[in-house]
Parts: C-alpha cells; structure tokens; sequence
C-alpha cells in the first residue's frame, strides 16, 4: 500500500495528502519530512519509517523493536510455519512407524541432497543394511528391499500406477509422447500409455530388431577401422574405451533410427556437446525427480530459467531427417534396409487414430533419449568387469574365439548368442551395475498392500525397488551377490545342480532381476539394446588383446537416475 501512495515524483502537499489517508486507515503519521533523495516518516507504530525509507534507500534510524519486528515477520513466522506444517504432516502420516533416516520422513529434500552426490545407490545401501528390506526416505515413499515383490509392483494388471515427474515435457515442449513414454506425468493413465506404445512395439521385438543388423554391422566397421587408426596400429597410446562406447552407442542409436549415424566415431569426440549435455539434463531430471516443484523454480519462473539445458542438435537431427524423408529427400535411406523413421512414419498409416507427425517425433526422441547413454553404461560395465577380473577375460575370449569368426568382421548376433559364457557376462555386469540405479517408483493401489513382513502400506503411498539394491539382495543371490562372478548365471554342475533345478533357479532370477524394469513397463528397447552390446563385445574381444592402461584403477561413478562411469582407459593389441 506506501508503496502506491509515495512517489518522489509527487509533490510533497501531494505527499502529505496521501498521508492522510493512510491516517484515516488507521496508521497516524507523526511526522514526515522529504527531500530528493531522502525520505523520512514516522508512524506511531514505526514500521511504516523503515519501509519508506528502504523504498528510496534512504538511511533509517530502526529502533531494536521495529528490527526484532520485522525479523519475526519476515524470517521465524514463515520458517515456524513451515516447521509446524512438517510436523504436522509427520505426525499424522500412516508411514509415521517405518525406519528410516529423521529428516526423510519430514521432507524430500533429504533424498535430493543424497541423489546430488552422485553416491545414492550406497546411501540407499547403508540404509538398507542397518535397518532392513524397508525404508522410509521420503514422506510417502519406502524403498523396498523384496526383489521378489518386483511381478506385483511391476505387473502388467496397469494397477500399481507410475510415479513420474512432469519434466520430459517441459524440456522439449512439443515431446508429448517422450514424457509419456519415459516419465509420463502422474496424470498419464495405464491406457493411454499402452494406445501410444502400440503402434511402435512390434519394431522392438528381437526378429525387427535383427532386421537392422546390416546397420550395426557398418557401425562396427566404422569403430574397428577408428580403433586401429587411432589405438591399436603402433601401439599409439590409451584408449578412453569409455568414452568409444559412448560415440559407438550414439552413432549406432542414430543409424538404426535415421539411417545415418551421428559421426562421433568418425570425428573422434564429442563435437556438438550432445553426450555432455545429455548427461547435464539427466542430473537435472534426478534431482527434480525428488521433488517435482523444483520444476518449476528453476524452469518455469518468469525472471531467470536455470534448468535443464536443450538438447538442440538431438531435436535438430531427428527434426530434419524426418522433413527430408517426408519430403522423399533423405539420400541416406536405402527402403530395401529398414529403420525406425521409416517404422514410425509408417505407423501413421497402421494406426491413424492415434499417431500424427508430432508424435513420430516423439518416438525419434525415445530412441534418442533412452538409448544411447544406457546401453554405453552397461557395455562399459562389462568390460572394465571383465577387465579387472583375468580368470574372466582368458575365458570369456576362449569362447569367443573358439567361435571361429573372422576377426575383421562384426560378429553376427546368430553366433554371439550361441555363446552361454558371454550371456552369463551380460547378465552379470547389468546385475552389478544397472543402468538404472534409482527407485522404480509405483502408487500403492487403493487398497494397500501388506509387504512380506506383515507391514501394511495404506493406498496412495509410493514403493519402489532400486534396481540397484534388489540387484545385489544376497537371498535371492547369494552371500556373494555384491560380487561380479558370471558364472553365477551357468548351471552349478559341480555342486550336482540338476538341469530342472538349473530352470527353476534362472525363472525366479529373471523374475527378480530389475536391469530392465519388468511388467508394462519393461524396457522397450532391451532387445535391440542386447543385441548391441553382444555383437559389440564379442567384435572387439575377438579383434583385439584389451589390457586395462593402469590395473588398479578404479573408475568413477555419478548415480544421476542413469549410473554414469568414468575412466576405462585401455590398451588395444591387434590380434593376427
Ligand atoms: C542396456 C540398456 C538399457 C537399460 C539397462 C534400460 C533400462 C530401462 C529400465 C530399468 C526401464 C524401466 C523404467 C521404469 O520402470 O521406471 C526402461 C524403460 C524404457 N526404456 Fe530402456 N534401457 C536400456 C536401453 C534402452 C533402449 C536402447 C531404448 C530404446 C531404443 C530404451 C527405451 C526405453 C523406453 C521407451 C522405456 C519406457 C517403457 C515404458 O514405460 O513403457 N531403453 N529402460
């Protein structure tokens, strides 16, 4: 209101008039005195002085009271407020007797702290360890440690809801369907979520898949000829094999969806900054994930947008490679060999009801988005296990090459996948280290649930099982479940393991093992994220001797809803 009623720019009898008014409300002015640049009121009570003065950054004299005033006004009576609210919320919450850590239960902000230091998934272990299968780590969240609960949280009933940000959206604003597919908003039901994955799914399945093979294979030789240029003709130097998974796992993401690959091989680094910013927007998403109206402080307030950064150039390539293929214009696309462009314009045809031109955009963007980063992860994972582990190597490469393929081709995923070692290596290297390392979070339908240990959990609550600690549940796998040891995942013949026993034993692995999600929401793209990293592992180990640069290294670890690695630096050996 004194903000309205003084302006330097009145006259003072003007001033003075507006004074009175504000007598009349109520607030008797005891004196007032005003020059150009300083102006000074008092009322009886005070407080009207020092705002006044503020206002025109004149120089108040506060008395103490008015100062302990205004700091109960504008400080403690908030701060008590929302302590009161925390309380309260705390106290009448149904999850009020569950174990966890003191400040999870009041507020999510417990779990961003933990998520920005890059180290959730052994946070969410310790707590694990020193409190049991469940834990509260937020105020309607538990994180359950019962793998073997993953087919009702997970199932395909479409009862146990999703739990999502609405933030996919609001990075690209025209991507309905990637923030549908990947992190549907809350709102987003289990029907519609099935109408948009429909017309798409079929092109995941392992026969479509292989149909893309010839794509794989030229991305391949691309990598092998890199690899021999760069690393292993001379012997020149270490090779970040980290950082190739990344350009091979782009390049290949983008030659089966565009028929063109990004050149990240051919150029040898990240030249457009895509994979640095990708993984800038995913420390985005993991920290508002934990609490979604960070959302919109720092993307949708009106003064300054912090976050995330734009994926431009992802959007540009998918944007123009779909208006030149439209406009039959794209010189890249061969129709005798397939690609998902070609798929998803298609499905406009097989299913006009539901997919128009933004949407094959969106499918692009799934493609792009959810899986280049993921399979590099899991390959990476793979070899610096493998690589740390010599028994394993020498093995795994026995087998390899005992499958007699010429070592200057790609190895076709026919005979990759005749290989029992290298699935058990596979199979391993995503149960220790999973892409995903987070919580699948799931709605507790209306009726509750009551847990194994007898806890009932009221509707309307979140669970979820992290990949990574169901992962490494050692009553499902073991003592030694925190240990990389493929051989886990071959039938125990020594210890008489019988052949019915053996099935028995992999139908309630593959039930529990969460590398992929499971149910409705299983990975769409594992088939072809499989095939990738088997014909990629097998290329290379048949091709060439891979030493680790320094053997007790250790690499670096960012968990930011993906579990980035860092620093698998190798030497590469051309075999003969
Ligand atoms: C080794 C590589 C990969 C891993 C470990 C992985 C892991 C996962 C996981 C754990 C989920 C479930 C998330 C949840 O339930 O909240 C998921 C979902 C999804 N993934 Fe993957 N992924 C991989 C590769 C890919 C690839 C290559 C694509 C596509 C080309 C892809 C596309 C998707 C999509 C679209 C979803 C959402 C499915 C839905 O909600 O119906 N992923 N992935």
């Amino acid at each position: 209101m004194l903000m309205g009623l003084y302006t330097p720019e009145l006259p003072r009898e003007k001033q003075l008039l507006s004074l009175d008014i504000l007598s009349e409300a109520g607030l008797p002015v005891v004196s007032f005195s005003h020059t150009r640049s300083n102006i000074r009121m008092s009322t009886s009570n005070g407080i009207l002085d020092s705002l006044v003065a503020f206002r025109y950054g004149s120089l108040p004299t506060l008395d103490s009271r008015v100062l302990a005033r205004l700091a109960v006004t504008v400080l403690v009576a908030p701060i008590v407020t929302l302590l009161l609210w925390f309380t309260f919320s705390w106290a009448a919450s149904p999850l009020r007797g569950y174990p966890g850590p003191f400040l999870a239960g009041y507020t999510n902000l417990w779990r961003l702290y933990h998520v920005r230091t890059g180290k959730y998934e052994l946070t969410m272990k310790r707590l694990h360890d020193k409190y049991g299968p469940v834990v509260r780590i937020g105020p309607n969240l538990l994180d359950l440690d019962y793998p073997e609960l993953s087919k009702v949280l997970y199932g395909t009933d479409g009862k146990w809801r999703k739990v999502c940000v609405p933030t996919y959206n609001e990075v690209m604003p025209s991507i309905l369907l990637t923030s549908k597919l990947l992190r549907p908003s809350s709102t987003t039901t289990t029907t519609e979520h099935a109408q948009m994955k429909r017309p798409i799914v079929k092109h995941y399945s392992l026969g479509s898949v292989l149909a893309l093979e010839s794509h794989m294979d030229n991305v391949l030789g691309e990598l092998m000829q890199q690899l021999d240029n760069r690393f292993a003709k001379g012997g020149q130097g270490t090779c970040d094999l980290g950082e190739w998974v990344a350009f091979y796992a782009w390049d290949l993401i983008t030659s089966v969806t565009f028929s063109k690959s990004f050149g990240y091989m051919t150029q040898g680094h990240d030249f457009d900054s895509s994979i640095a910013t990708a993984d800038k927007s995913l420390d985005y998403f993991a920290s508002v994930g934990q609490i979604p109206w960070l959302d919109f402080l720092l993307d949708k307030n009106p003064i300054l947008r912090i976050g995330p950064p734009n994926l431009s150039n992802v959007t540009n390539i998918a944007m123009t490679s779909l208006i030149a293929r439209m406009q039959g214009q794209d010189k890249n696309f061969n129709p005798k060999v397939p690609d998902y462009l070609q798929h998803f314009i298609d499905s406009k045809n097989t299913h006009p009801d539901t997919v128009h031109d933004g949407m094959v955009f969106g499918y692009l963007l799934v493609n792009l988005i959810a899986g280049a980063d993921t399979t590099a992860i899991t390959i990476r994972a793979i070899f610096y296990y493998v690589l740390k582990n010599p028994a394993v190597y020498a093995r795994l490469v026995g087998e390899i090459r005992s499958a007699g393929i010429e070592n200057s081709n790609a190895f076709p995923y026919s005979q990759a996948r005749q290989l029992p070692y290298l699935e058990a290596v596979v199979r391993e290297a995503l149960r220790v280290h999973p892409a995903v390392a987070m919580p699948l979070e799931r709605y507790v339908p209306a009726e509750g649930f009551t847990l194994p240990n007898g806890d009932f959990v009221p509707g309307g609550v979140a669970v979820g099982i992290n990949p990574y600690i169901g992962n490494r549940n050692k009553t499902v796998w073991g003592s030694d479940a925190d240990e990389f040891r493929p051989e886990r995942w071959l039938r125990d013949v020594k210890g008489g393991e019988t052949d019915e026993e053996y099935k028995k034993r992999m139908q309630k692995w593959n039930a529990c093992d969460l590398s992929f999600g499971a149910g409705s929401r299983i990975c769409l793209g594992r088939n072809l994220a499989l095939v990738e990293t088997y014909k990629l592992v097998a290329t290379v180990l048949n091709r060439y001797e891979v030493t680790l640069a320094d053997r007790e290294r250790e690499w670096e670890t960012v968990n930011s809803w993906f579990w980035r690695q860092k620093g698998v630096e190798v030497r590469l050996r051309g075999r003969v």
